[in-house]
Protein backbone atom coordinates (compact mmCIF):
# COMPACT_ATOMS: atom_id res chain seq x y z
CA UNK A 1 0.00 0.00 0.00
CA UNK A 2 1.00 3.98 -0.81
CA UNK A 3 2.48 5.60 2.24
CA UNK A 4 0.61 8.53 3.28
CA UNK A 5 2.72 10.94 2.63
CA UNK A 6 6.44 10.55 0.82
CA UNK A 7 9.01 13.15 0.11
CA UNK A 8 11.81 12.60 -1.84
CA UNK A 9 15.01 14.71 -2.35
CA UNK A 10 12.69 17.89 -1.66
CA UNK A 11 14.53 20.53 -2.41
CA UNK A 12 12.96 24.85 -2.62
CA UNK A 13 13.75 28.21 -3.03
CA UNK A 14 12.13 31.51 -1.56
CA UNK A 15 11.11 32.63 -4.56
CA UNK A 16 11.58 36.30 -3.98
CA UNK A 17 15.12 36.12 -2.84
CA UNK A 18 16.27 33.06 -5.17
CA UNK A 19 17.46 31.58 -2.05
CA UNK A 20 17.42 28.02 -1.42
CA UNK A 21 15.81 26.83 1.68
CA UNK A 22 15.19 22.64 1.19
CA UNK A 23 18.41 20.91 0.72
CA UNK A 24 17.06 17.58 0.27
CA UNK A 25 14.48 16.27 2.55
CA UNK A 26 13.30 12.39 2.62
CA UNK A 27 10.59 11.91 4.77
CA UNK A 28 8.22 9.30 4.60
CA UNK A 29 4.99 9.10 6.58
CA UNK A 30 2.43 6.01 6.85
CA UNK A 31 -1.00 6.11 8.56
CA UNK A 32 -1.30 6.41 12.24
CA UNK A 33 2.38 7.69 12.75
CA UNK A 34 3.46 10.48 14.45
CA UNK A 35 7.00 12.22 13.32
CA UNK A 36 8.39 15.34 15.43
CA UNK A 37 10.75 17.06 13.87
CA UNK A 38 12.88 19.44 16.01
CA UNK A 39 15.89 21.85 14.77
CA UNK A 40 17.41 25.29 15.77
CA UNK A 41 15.93 28.53 14.33
CA UNK A 42 16.01 29.24 10.94
CA UNK A 43 16.71 25.56 9.58
CA UNK A 44 13.79 25.54 7.16
CA UNK A 45 11.41 23.44 8.92
CA UNK A 46 8.12 25.66 8.74
CA UNK A 47 9.96 26.16 5.24
CA UNK A 48 9.08 22.11 5.13
CA UNK A 49 5.59 22.87 6.06
CA UNK A 50 4.51 25.73 3.80
CA UNK A 51 6.15 23.80 0.79
CA UNK A 52 3.99 19.97 1.84
CA UNK A 53 1.05 22.67 2.37
CA UNK A 54 1.55 24.61 -1.38
CA UNK A 55 2.60 28.08 -0.14
CA UNK A 56 3.52 29.92 -3.57
CA UNK A 57 6.41 31.88 -2.18
CA UNK A 58 8.47 28.64 -2.31
CA UNK A 59 9.15 27.54 -5.44
CA UNK A 60 10.31 23.40 -5.35
CA UNK A 61 13.55 22.75 -7.86
CA UNK A 62 14.15 19.48 -7.41
CA UNK A 63 12.20 15.72 -5.53
CA UNK A 64 8.66 14.80 -5.09
CA UNK A 65 6.17 15.40 -2.49
CA UNK A 66 3.26 12.26 -2.91
CA UNK A 67 0.36 11.67 -1.01
CA UNK A 68 -1.26 8.39 -0.91
CA UNK A 69 1.39 7.58 -4.01
CA UNK A 70 0.09 10.55 -6.22
CA UNK A 71 2.06 14.02 -6.65
CA UNK A 72 0.83 16.75 -4.88
CA UNK A 73 3.16 19.14 -6.73
CA UNK A 74 0.48 20.73 -8.98
CA UNK A 75 -2.19 20.90 -6.75
CA UNK A 76 -2.66 24.30 -5.16
CA UNK A 77 -3.17 24.70 -1.42
CA UNK A 78 -6.97 24.62 -1.36
CA UNK A 79 -7.06 21.22 -3.26
CA UNK A 80 -4.52 20.07 -0.78
CA UNK A 81 -6.50 20.78 1.67
CA UNK A 82 -9.60 18.70 0.42
CA UNK A 83 -7.23 15.84 -0.20
CA UNK A 84 -6.47 15.86 3.48
CA UNK A 85 -3.73 17.63 4.14
CA UNK A 86 -3.77 20.25 7.48
CA UNK A 87 -1.64 22.22 8.43
CA UNK A 88 -1.75 24.70 12.05
CA UNK A 89 0.38 27.77 11.60
CA UNK A 90 3.45 28.68 14.03
CA UNK A 91 1.95 32.28 13.92
CA UNK A 92 -1.99 32.85 12.83
CA UNK A 93 -2.83 35.25 10.71
CA UNK A 94 -5.07 37.85 12.19
CA UNK A 95 -8.03 37.93 9.49
CA UNK A 96 -9.99 41.37 9.97
CA UNK A 97 -13.59 41.26 8.82
CA UNK A 98 -14.11 37.33 8.95
CA UNK A 99 -15.49 35.91 11.62
CA UNK A 100 -13.98 32.63 13.43
CA UNK A 101 -17.51 30.72 12.88
CA UNK A 102 -17.84 32.00 8.94
CA UNK A 103 -14.16 30.74 8.63
CA UNK A 104 -14.51 26.79 10.58
CA UNK A 105 -18.32 26.79 8.72
CA UNK A 106 -16.95 27.97 5.13
CA UNK A 107 -13.58 25.55 5.69
CA UNK A 108 -15.69 22.69 6.51
CA UNK A 109 -18.28 23.41 3.56
CA UNK A 110 -15.06 23.23 1.29
CA UNK A 111 -13.62 20.22 2.38
CA UNK A 112 -15.95 17.93 3.91
CA UNK A 113 -18.36 17.90 1.08
CA UNK A 114 -20.80 16.03 3.00
CA UNK A 115 -24.79 16.09 2.09
CA UNK A 116 -25.45 17.57 5.33
CA UNK A 117 -23.50 20.28 6.04
CA UNK A 118 -26.25 22.74 6.98
CA UNK A 119 -24.88 25.74 9.11
CA UNK A 120 -27.49 24.41 12.50
CA UNK A 121 -25.59 21.05 12.38
CA UNK A 122 -21.68 22.70 11.69
CA UNK A 123 -22.57 25.11 14.42
CA UNK A 124 -23.45 22.11 16.63
CA UNK A 125 -20.03 20.78 15.86
CA UNK A 126 -18.04 23.87 16.55
CA UNK A 127 -19.71 24.71 19.84
CA UNK A 128 -18.56 20.96 21.04
CA UNK A 129 -15.50 21.27 19.64
CA UNK A 130 -14.80 24.91 21.33
CA UNK A 131 -15.56 23.36 24.96
CA UNK A 132 -13.41 20.15 24.13
CA UNK A 133 -10.50 22.95 23.59
CA UNK A 134 -11.56 25.06 26.11
CA UNK A 135 -12.37 27.98 23.66
CA UNK A 136 -14.62 30.08 24.88
CA UNK A 137 -17.44 30.85 22.74
CA UNK A 138 -16.96 33.52 22.33
CA UNK A 139 -14.06 33.77 20.37
CA UNK A 140 -16.29 32.16 17.85
CA UNK A 141 -18.21 35.11 16.98
CA UNK A 142 -14.90 37.54 16.82
CA UNK A 143 -12.71 38.13 13.99
CA UNK A 144 -10.05 35.16 13.38
CA UNK A 145 -7.37 35.63 16.13
CA UNK A 146 -7.89 39.16 16.14
CA UNK A 147 -6.95 39.93 19.48
CA UNK A 148 -6.87 36.50 20.56
CA UNK A 149 -3.67 36.04 23.21
CA UNK A 150 -1.32 33.34 21.87
CA UNK A 151 -2.88 30.78 23.51
CA UNK A 152 -6.28 31.52 22.29
CA UNK A 153 -4.97 31.52 18.52
CA UNK A 154 -4.08 28.29 19.16
CA UNK A 155 -6.46 26.59 20.54
CA UNK A 156 -8.49 27.89 18.07
CA UNK A 157 -6.19 26.35 14.93
CA UNK A 158 -6.47 22.84 17.02
CA UNK A 159 -10.16 23.34 16.60
CA UNK A 160 -9.96 23.80 12.89
CA UNK A 161 -8.04 20.83 13.51
CA UNK A 162 -11.11 18.95 15.02
CA UNK A 163 -13.55 20.18 12.62
CA UNK A 164 -11.47 18.68 9.34
CA UNK A 165 -10.64 16.21 10.82
CA UNK A 166 -7.37 15.48 7.90
CA UNK A 167 -5.82 12.80 7.11
CA UNK A 168 -2.43 14.20 7.41
CA UNK A 169 -1.90 17.05 10.36
CA UNK A 170 0.74 19.28 10.04
CA UNK A 171 1.43 21.01 13.69
CA UNK A 172 4.44 23.77 13.51
CA UNK A 173 5.05 24.95 16.90
CA UNK A 174 1.20 24.06 17.80
CA UNK A 175 3.29 24.66 21.80
CA UNK A 176 5.42 27.60 21.39
CA UNK A 177 3.48 30.64 23.37
CA UNK A 178 1.44 28.26 25.63
CA UNK A 179 1.27 28.31 29.51
CA UNK A 180 1.32 24.57 31.48
CA UNK A 181 -2.33 23.60 31.52
CA UNK A 182 -2.65 25.21 28.31
CA UNK A 183 -0.08 22.85 26.61
CA UNK A 184 -1.90 20.02 28.44
CA UNK A 185 -5.35 21.07 27.14
CA UNK A 186 -4.15 21.92 23.52
CA UNK A 187 -2.30 17.82 23.41
CA UNK A 188 -5.04 15.99 24.77
CA UNK A 189 -7.52 17.67 22.00
CA UNK A 190 -4.40 16.83 19.21
CA UNK A 191 -5.31 13.01 20.97
CA UNK A 192 -8.46 13.30 20.85
CA UNK A 193 -9.00 14.21 17.50
CA UNK A 194 -6.13 11.86 16.52
CA UNK A 195 -7.19 8.74 14.96
CA UNK A 196 -5.13 5.19 13.23
CA UNK A 197 -6.07 6.36 9.45
CA UNK A 198 -4.30 9.89 10.39
CA UNK A 199 -0.46 10.98 10.01
CA UNK A 200 0.99 13.79 11.91
CA UNK A 201 4.32 15.83 11.80
CA UNK A 202 5.16 17.88 15.31
CA UNK A 203 7.16 20.99 14.42
CA UNK A 204 8.69 21.63 18.02
CA UNK A 205 11.95 23.17 20.13
CA UNK A 206 10.50 21.46 23.03
CA UNK A 207 10.58 17.69 23.99
CA UNK A 208 7.71 18.85 26.46
CA UNK A 209 4.63 18.73 24.45
CA UNK A 210 5.99 15.14 23.52
CA UNK A 211 5.28 14.06 26.75
CA UNK A 212 1.82 14.57 26.08
CA UNK A 213 1.79 13.22 22.13
CA UNK A 214 3.93 10.22 21.97
CA UNK A 215 6.18 10.27 19.04
CA UNK A 216 6.79 7.13 16.39
CA UNK A 217 9.83 8.89 14.77
CA UNK A 218 11.65 11.90 16.11
CA UNK A 219 13.80 13.85 13.36
CA UNK A 220 16.91 15.84 14.08
CA UNK A 221 16.48 18.80 11.16
CA UNK A 222 19.35 20.65 10.19
CA UNK A 223 20.47 23.46 7.19
CA UNK A 224 17.53 22.24 5.24
CA UNK A 225 17.25 18.86 6.01
CA UNK A 226 17.09 15.81 8.51
CA UNK A 227 20.21 14.28 9.54
CA UNK A 228 19.16 12.42 12.15
CA UNK A 229 16.48 9.75 12.89
CA UNK A 230 15.17 7.82 16.11
CA UNK A 231 12.42 7.36 18.16
CA UNK A 232 11.23 9.78 21.34
CA UNK A 233 14.65 9.21 23.43
CA UNK A 234 16.37 11.24 20.86
CA UNK A 235 14.04 14.31 22.09
CA UNK A 236 15.14 13.71 25.28
CA UNK A 237 18.93 13.46 23.79
CA UNK A 238 18.11 16.76 21.96
CA UNK A 239 17.50 18.27 24.82
CA UNK A 240 20.84 17.41 27.35
CA UNK A 241 23.36 17.79 24.28
CA UNK A 242 21.89 20.36 21.95
CA UNK A 243 22.09 20.71 17.92
CA UNK A 244 25.58 21.60 17.55
CA UNK A 245 26.93 18.62 19.53
CA UNK A 246 23.99 16.14 17.49
CA UNK A 247 25.33 17.56 14.32
CA UNK A 248 28.91 16.99 15.30
CA UNK A 249 28.33 13.83 16.02
CA UNK A 250 26.49 13.31 13.11
CA UNK A 251 29.40 14.58 10.99
CA UNK A 252 31.99 12.27 12.78
N1 LIG B 1 9.21 34.29 2.67
C1 LIG B 1 10.49 34.30 2.96
N2 LIG B 1 11.34 35.23 2.43
C2 LIG B 1 12.65 35.23 2.73
N3 LIG B 1 13.25 34.34 3.53
C3 LIG B 1 12.49 33.40 4.08
C4 LIG B 1 11.07 33.32 3.83
N4 LIG B 1 10.57 32.26 4.51
C5 LIG B 1 11.63 31.73 5.16
N5 LIG B 1 12.76 32.40 4.89
C6 LIG B 1 14.10 32.11 5.42
O1 LIG B 1 14.29 30.71 5.36
C7 LIG B 1 15.04 30.25 6.47
C8 LIG B 1 14.27 29.14 7.17
O2 LIG B 1 13.13 29.70 7.81
P1 LIG B 1 12.04 28.81 8.54
O3 LIG B 1 11.02 29.73 9.09
O4 LIG B 1 11.60 27.73 7.62
O5 LIG B 1 12.92 28.16 9.70
P2 LIG B 1 12.48 27.38 11.02
O6 LIG B 1 13.40 26.21 11.14
O7 LIG B 1 11.03 27.11 11.01
O8 LIG B 1 12.84 28.46 12.13
P3 LIG B 1 12.24 28.74 13.64
O9 LIG B 1 12.57 27.53 14.45
O10 LIG B 1 13.02 29.93 14.08
O11 LIG B 1 10.78 28.99 13.51
C9 LIG B 1 15.30 31.46 7.35
O12 LIG B 1 16.60 31.94 7.07
C10 LIG B 1 14.25 32.46 6.89
O13 LIG B 1 14.67 33.79 7.06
Amino acid sequence: MAHLLEIKNLKAKVIDENKMILKGVNLTVNEGEIHAIMGPNGSGKSTLANVIMGNPKFEITEGEILFKGQSILDLDTAERAKLGLFMSFQSPEEIEGVKTRQLLLNSYRNIKSEDDSSALKVNKKIMDLSDVVSLDKVFLDRYVNTGFSGGEKKKSEILQMGLLSPKLTILDEIDSGLDVDALKIVSESINKFKNENMGMLIITHYQRILNYIKPDFVHVYNDGKIISTGDADLAKEIEEKGYTMIKKEEEA
